[in-house]
């Protein structure tokens, strides 16, 4: 059981076990290294209770109500646990001992205990060594659970005042670090600075030349890759609903697919080796084989068997001959002619499609429908999951209205939270939409905080230019490590990046430009894979494909350009892409009518009519 029921008063009363630790929550990081050691876990919360149920762990409250310290989370998770042994660990000690169960066991069994505890040997401010209880690391008999009911009755709350009345094993652990528990925001925040989380300042002092006023596309995307840290929190879901999650596991195959050797064919299977390349071949035929029947029979040489498609191939038999391929059939014989077929034709091996024991998915793969089969194949019901990422999104400008407003003098209606809308659930994360926030820095900054608290990423549009009321940059740069560039790229050249905090919470940021198409194209060249990476999804490149480039296209070399195009096939067969009309990056109808971007990279200049140029196309096959 992760004790997870404090009030968090060192924290400001937060819920500790929901601070956002290394990518993930602090419970999360317990959890994953507390259920390689135990049946099962549970988690004792007595609030943000679904919060924690996203882990994909049962949670309980306290049966004795109004926060009353560990010893209730304890009489809980003992009342309902199905095993002898209960564990605890407190849900801010997400570096806990990879062997504190087996550790903790050995020492109750031998010591014929109630109860197991961790302790370690600490120096005090003298430098004397002294030991140090760990109360909340400890393995209970369910037996004890009357007395502690007793002692919790006599209004008994301590730990070791209940421990003084029980027999207590105590075990020596040497790695003092592994019990550390985080207690303050403060902490929490250095431990991220520690644990190797780089700045942006680590992550751009390994390149030469960078420039935020002239970043080159790779150079910025490379900047993203390194930055980003992966959402580490896993759950269970039933197979349908693993459709586009990203397994967190390898999925290793529990059983051979196909389990045995089979028939490709109806027809008649044999030994191969009878098979005369002069005359005719004629065979016995000694009864039939069906697929999903289990059968005995067993040809000798000069028999056979029939055989449907799918049937386990008989002892001896390695070779079918499709049935109408027989040069004649009896009641109970074959004729095959010379030359007809080969050994081994015709027979499907065990495990050629999955063989037990080898992976058959890997962790991060983007879940596709031949994968549901695949894994149905396996008979695996539920995977493990990365938890969906929450992404929270608004956008910027006075001069926006929301769909349903009047449409006043000057302004427009808000399309990037649409498009925005789109891209995201098309991803699969979950979504915080936000709405519009005016230029206006109090409202900036309350709703970049609302978000950062809310969401593992922030995607704004709008207000990163140079534009007297681009107040973004300015609020966003007090809210963490942020940089502002420009981007050597058309349409979405100003962009903001890097990770905001906000009362013990931290997002990466994304503050896209303003402009319609420039919004979709910066997130679908930037965000988007940063996303993924978040996601832990071992996404690769884009996968360009080269087309005939119908008309001539202008291109100044030193930038990537997305340009919008129509791919089409011509009457010859070949690939050949036009651009959709005006390419200015408020646009969108052109964005709307085009299937595919045309990518011209940094080198490229000028392209002729019939000249090849990558293209990416949006829509694919699954
Ligand atoms: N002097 C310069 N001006 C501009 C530069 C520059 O380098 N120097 N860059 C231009 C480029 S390129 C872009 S892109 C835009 C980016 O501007 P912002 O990110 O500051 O965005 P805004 O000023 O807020 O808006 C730009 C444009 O887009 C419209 N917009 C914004 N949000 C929405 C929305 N949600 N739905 C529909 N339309 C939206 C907005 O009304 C503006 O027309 O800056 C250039 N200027
Ligand atoms: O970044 Mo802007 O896209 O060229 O309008
Ligand atoms: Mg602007």
């Amino acid at each position: 059981m992760i004790l997870a029921g404090g009030r968090g008063t060192r924290m400001g009363r937060v819920d500790k076990g929901l601070q956002p630790f290394r990518g993930a929550t602090m419970a999360a990081h317990v959890l994953r290294r507390l259920a390689p050691q135990v049946r099962s876990v549970t988690i004792n919360a007595n609030r943000n209770e679904e919060s924690y149920a996203a882990l994909g762990v049962a949670v309980r409250a306290d049966e004795l109500t109004g926060f009353e310290g560990p010893l209730a989370g304890l009489q809980t998770g003992l009342r309902h646990c199905d095993t002898d042994l209960l564990v605890t660990a407190p849900c801010d000690s997400p570096f806990l001992p990879q062997d504190l169960v087996q550790r903790l066991r050995e020492a109750l069994v031998t010591q014929e205990a109630d109860l197991a505890l961790a302790v370690t040997m600490e120096a005090d401010e003298t430098g004397a060594a002294h030991k140090q209880p760990h109360p909340v690391f400890s393995l209970i008999r369910k037996s004890a659970l009357p007395h502690l009911d007793a002692y919790l009755a006599e209004g008994g709350r301590r730990m070791d005042g209940w421990h003084k009345s029980i027999k207590v094993a105590e075990v020596l652990f040497n790695d003092a670090a592994a019990f550390r528990n985080i207690n303050t925001l403060a902490e929490l925040q250095h431990e991220e600075q520690a644990n190797g989380a780089p700045t942006l300042q680590d992550v751009v002092s390994c390149l030469s030349g960078y420039d935020p006023h002239a970043v080159p596309v790779r150079q910025a995307q490379h900047i993203i890759r390194e930055f980003i840290q992966p959402v580490r929190a896993v759950e269970k879901v039933a197979l349908r609903a693993a459709l586009g999650r990203v397994l967190a596991a390898d999925i290793v195959s529990p059983i051979s697919v196909p389990a045995h050797d089979n028939s490709a064919m109806d027809g008649f299977a044999f030994a191969g080796d009878q098979l005369d390349t002069e005359h005719p071949t004629t065979l016995q035929a000694i009864g039939a084989v069906y697929a999903g029947r289990p059968s005995d029979l067993r040809p000798e040489r000069g028999q056979c068997v029939r055989i449907m498609t799918g049937g386990v191939m008989p002892p001896g038999c390695d070779t079918v001959l499709p049935q109408e391929l027989a040069a004649g059939i009896t009641e109970d014989s074959v004729t095959i002619a010379p030359r007809t077929i080969k050994t081994g034709d015709n027979r499907r091996f065990r495990g050629e499609d999955l063989m037990e024991g080898s992976p058959a998915l890997k962790a991060g793969r983007i879940v596709r429908p031949a994968d549901l089969g695949l894994i149905a194949s396996l008979g695996i019901a539920e995977v493990a999951v990365r938890r969906r990422l929450r992404v929270a999104f608004f956008s910027t400008g006075d001069e926006l209205r929301s769909i349903g407003e009047p449409l006043a003098a000057g302004c427009v209606y808000d399309s990037n939270r649409y498009t925005l809308h789109g891209m995201l659930t098309r991803l699969g994360v979950e979504l915080v939409d936000m709405g519009i926030v005016p230029d206006d820095p109090a409202a900036l900054e309350a709703a970049l905080r609302d978000a950062c608290e809310s969401a593992d990423a922030v995607i704004t549009s709008g207000g990163v230019s140079v534009g007297a009321a681009d107040y973004t940059k300015q609020i966003m740069a007090t809210l963490g490590d942020v940089t502002f560039w420009t981007i050597g790229m058309r349409p979405g050249r100003p962009m903001a990046f890097g990770k905001i905090r906000s009362n013990g919470h931290s997002a990466f940021l994304f503050g896209l430009p303003g402009n319609p198409v420039a919004v979709m194209v910066t997130f679908y060249f930037f965000a988007r894979h940063a996303l993924l990476r978040m996601m832990g999804a071992s996404a690769g490149d884009d996968l360009l494909v080269q087309a005939r480039s119908f008309g001539p296209i202008r291109k100044k070399p030193g930038r990537t350009e997305y340009q919008r195009g129509i791919l089409t096939v011509n009457a010859d067969g070949a690939r050949e892409v036009r651009i959709t009309g005006s390419q200015g990056s408020g646009i969108l109808r052109s964005m709307s009518e085009a299937n595919c971007m045309v990518v011209l990279p940094d080198e490229q200049g000028n392209v002729a009519a019939g000249d090849l140029v990558d293209v990416l196309l949006f829509e694919g096959l699954v």
